[in-house]
């Protein structure tokens, strides 16, 4: 791919006060336009750090972040056009001012004239549904209506990055469906670029067209969410019940049996589907009658909890 990366970060690493371990170690990502970036990994990885970099908050102590080629501390008012940034527990907007008044704030203080704020407001507050409340201080909102005044004035200037550090945390379940359906508009109906960083790993899988996993600071894995996902089918589990609870023959090695009621359930992960083809024929060989052969994918989450598990790099 010949196009400039959206986002562009090139051996970036961030070390908090002398002596400390780097919170960012040497880490590069290339985001292209238009895709949208999952951003995951443990407590403490360092997702927040490099979104404050990226963001133009927090001074990185080596590499370079661009956008859209402008290098985040050379350029940075050219950079600082390119993005809007909703961040993690920091005040994003101002709770004393109404919804109206905030985007109006920060339309101006991103160089809009007083017409274009007014017309993006009015655009952003229709779409989010927060038209009708408008002139209510953003402080009476639910913590819901908070994030959604939060990403709308991020999107303010119509900037095509958004960085989102977990723009669903602590929002109820109609309020992430309506962050996470405007999070795929974004991306879909006006070729967003969006890295966000998040702990839902259904976000994840409903959302991100690639995903990257940081663990103490160094990456992990960074590959497209499918891919990601097909690097471990090779440990799909599988489950057989069977009928009864009767005598076993040996288990593959990793299965375990469990009685259910009337019934007993063989459940493992294995590399290699022929072994539970064996396990079915010497329970064919006693005469054990199969209620049912079930296979299942891991989920994002296995796949994760395996990566951040796995033992750092040698
Ligand atoms: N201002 C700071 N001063 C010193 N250390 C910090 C500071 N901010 C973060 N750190 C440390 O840097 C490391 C990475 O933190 P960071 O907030 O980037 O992680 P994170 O992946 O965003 O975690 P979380 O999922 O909990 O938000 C942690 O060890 C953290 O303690």
């Amino acid at each position: 791919m010949n196009s400039t990366p959206a986002i562009d970060i090139e051996r970036l690493t961030k070390t908090y006060g002398s002596g400390a371990r780097p919170a960012v170690d040497d880490v590069s990502l290339r985001i292209q336009p238009g895709t949208v970036f999952g951003f995951l990994g443990p407590n403490g990885a360092g997702k927040t750090t490099t979104i404050k970099i990226a963001a133009g908050l927090l001074a990185a102590s080596a590499g370079t972040v661009r956008l859209n080629g402008y290098d985040v501390a050379a350029r940075r008012s050219a950079a600082m056009a390119q993005i809007g940034a909703v961040l993690e527990g920091s005040r994003n907007v101002y709770w004393t001012l109404t919804a109206w008044q905030n985007l109006i704030y920060f339309g101006r203080l991103k160089g809009l004239r007083k017409a274009e704020a007014r017309g993006q407001a009015t655009e952003l507050l229709t779409d989010l549904g927060l038209w009708d409340r408008r002139h209510d201080r953003v402080g009476d909102f639910s913590r819901g209506m908070q994030q959604k005044v939060a990403i709308a004035a991020a999107l303010i200037a119509d900037p095509p990055i958004v960085l989102l550090d977990e723009p669903t945390l602590g929002l109820d379940v109609a309020a992430t469906r309506t962050v996470r359906n405007w999070i795929a508009t974004l991306s879909e109906d006006r070729g967003k670029t969006i890295l966000l960083t998040t702990h839902q790993l259904d976000v994840v899988a409903e959302l991100c067209d690639r995903v990257a996993v940081i663990r103490e600071g160094t990456i992990v894995a960074d590959q497209a969410t499918g891919e990601l996902l097909s690097r471990f089918r090779r440990r799909d589990s599988y489950e057989v019940h069977i009928e009864g609870v009767p005598a076993l023959p040996p288990l593959p090695g990793g299965f375990t049996a469990e009685e259910s009621g009337d019934s007993t359930v063989i459940a493992g992960r294995v590399d290699d589907p022929r072994v539970v083809y064996q396990l079915l024929e010497r329970l064919g060989e006693r005469g054990i009658v199969l209620r049912s052969l079930a296979q299942a994918q891991p989920s994002l989450e296995d796949v994760f909890l395996s990566l951040v598990e796995e033992p750092a790099h040698v």
